[in-house]
């Protein structure tokens, strides 16, 4: 994929991706993302820097125009907070900390729920008044299970995967013939592969665990877990953990190297595949020469509806029909029928004939495709795909010469098949967040983006804090947050 600035002609915030020459300025999560304002016609606004990996103000609020001058001070005000924001413990400490913890006797192994961190004996009683738990030592092989999940939303989204899910994902990995699994943002997938490697029942897998969550950095030695950003390829312990990826990444003695991601699903599309590209090209760098035109084997588990926004990106991917679902979202749930089906897919350029969907739970085998697909997505032979993105039953519009979701009707008026109550002879009513006419609301990039949504406010203002922009939609009556979810899930399935 090229490293180039986007010319996606929709109306909304661009991400600029670093073309080399200018640094970007860095904020406590590495360096920030240029983003730019780019208006209906293809005028452009003034460009910022912004936090990368938060797209939440309150979690990082960094803020600067691309050709601002900035002070002293206030560069000086910048690092103190990134010295404050850095973890207090190293990850090498961590490491020593864990041998001497799994060497203590079982009652005294303790976990600090509040400070989500385990306990050694001379560390009890500052924790004395803390929640803390016994710790078995099962437990401390599923650190996934033993830390709180980091539900905010909006920069860690931390959903974990099902037992299905996850032992679908191994199995399929081991049945491909992958020794060394890079899990960045798949923690969870993580402790399978070592909790597998125990049994001794099967051949050996390594895995490298890339997460900005450094509270795993508990639980794994420096060659198994780095603190990482994903959204800029950032690694915050510097050189030493960028050859750590390096020589995870050499493939020696028939060794087979896999990179499966699961990003929080706000996340921004090009700055991902930026990143993702650049750990291919390193692993494309270590190749010998005769398979140099390949690319590394990727799993990208993203919801459906960006499929376009991927492809454009990795033109080799295919979205395959396997449901990925989550312990902790109720809405994010394997289901064959209505509002229960996860939108969650897996996006890979491993070939789909190969990775072999679970007949038990719905999928069968299109030889015209040559890809597993889910029972309701029938092949339709005027478009010759089995084509249902969503896991329903599409059927095939001859107007329109397409399939189309269950739910749309061809309107004679729009020239097109369209939800019933549509908003018609309006045209094609794209993005209702961004003005793109490419996707829905539902699936704009930018959508839940309030950080950027107030940098537009402040982008328009000139700095100036105000609370409406022409872009920015004013703020609807607040609803639950099991409400809004309910009202996105109910939109997607429409
Ligand atoms: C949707 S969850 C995926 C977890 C996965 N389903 C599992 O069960 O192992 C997103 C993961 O990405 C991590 N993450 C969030 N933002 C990140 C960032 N900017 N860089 C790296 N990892 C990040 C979270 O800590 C979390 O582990
Ligand atoms: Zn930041
Ligand atoms: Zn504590
Ligand atoms: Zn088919
Ligand atoms: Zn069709
Ligand atoms: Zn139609
Ligand atoms: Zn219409």
């Amino acid at each position: 994929m090229d490293v180039t600035e986007a010319n996606d002609d929709s109306f909304g915030i661009e991400v600029i991706l670093p073309q080399g020459g200018k640094t970007a300025p860095c904020c406590p999560h590495g360096p920030t993302l240029l983003f730019e304002k780019v208006c209906k016609g293809g005028e452009k606004g003034r460009r910022f820097y912004a936090c990368s990996a938060c797209r939440d103000r309150k979690d990082c609020n960094f803020f600067q125009w691309e050709d601002e001058k900035v002070s002293e001070a206030r560069l000086l005000a910048r690092e103190a907070e990134k010295q404050s924001k850095r973890p207090l413990v190293t990850q090498q400490e961590y490491c020593s900390r864990f041998r001497k913890f799994s060497a203590l006797p079982l009652d005294e192994k303790k976990f600090c729920q509040d400070c989500q961190i385990l306990l050694l004996p001379g560390l009890a009683e500052a924790h004395s008044s803390h929640r803390s738990i016994a710790v078995s030592t099962a437990q401390l092989t599923r650190p996934s299970v033993l830390l709180r999940p980091l539900d905010n939303k909006k920069s860690n989204a931390q959903y974990l995967f099902t037992e299905r899910s996850s032992h679908f994902l191994l199995d399929s990995l081991a049945a491909l013939g992958f020794t060394k699994v890079l899990c960045v943002g798949t923690p969870r997938l993580q402790e399978l592969i070592k909790l597998r490697n125990l049994d001794q029942k099967h051949e050996p897998m390594k895995s490298l665990l890339l997460d900005i969550d450094f509270r795993y950095a508990q639980f794994y030695s420096q060659d198994e877990f780095c603190h990482y950003n994903m959204f800029n390829h950032h690694f915050f312990d510097g050189e030493a953990s960028s050859a750590v990826l390096q020589a995870f990444l050499r493939e020696a003695d028939g060794q087979k190297v896999v990179m499966v991601a699961d990003p929080p699903f706000g996340g921004l599309v090009k700055p991902l595949a930026n990143t993702f590209s650049l750990i291919s090209q390193r692993w494309r760098k270590l190749q010998t020469s005769d398979s140099s035109n390949t690319e590394m084997p990727m799993m990208w588990i993203f919801p459906y509806f960006l499929e376009p926004r991927i492809l454009e990106c990795f033109p080799s991917f295919t979205m395959l029909d396997y449901q990925v679902d989550y312990d902790n979202h109720s809405l994010y749930k394997h289901g064959k029928t209505g509002r229960k089906q996860s939108p969650v897919r897996l996006f890979t350029n491993i070939s789909p004939k190969d990775v072999v969907l679970p007949k038990d739970e719905g999928y069968r085998f299109c030889s015209i495709c040559q890809r597993f697909v889910f029972f309701l997505n029938k092949h339709c032979a005027k478009c010759n795909v089995c084509p249902s993105k969503d896991g329903r039953e599409w059927k095939h519009c001859s107007t329109c010469g397409k399939c189309v979701k269950p739910s749309w009707k061809h309107c004679q008026a729009c020239g097109r098949c369209a939800l019933p109550a549509h908003p018609c002879g309006q045209g094609e009513d794209g993005c209702f967040n961004c003005g793109s006419q490419e996707h829905k609301r539902k699936a704009c990039p930018l959508k839940d983006s309030h950080r950027i949504s107030s940098h537009r406010s402040k982008a328009k203002s000139g700095g100036k804090n105000v609370s409406r922009h022409p872009l920015v939609k004013p703020k609807a009556k607040r609803m639950s947050g099991g409400a809004r979810r309910a009202k996105k899930m109910a939109a997607l399935s429409k």
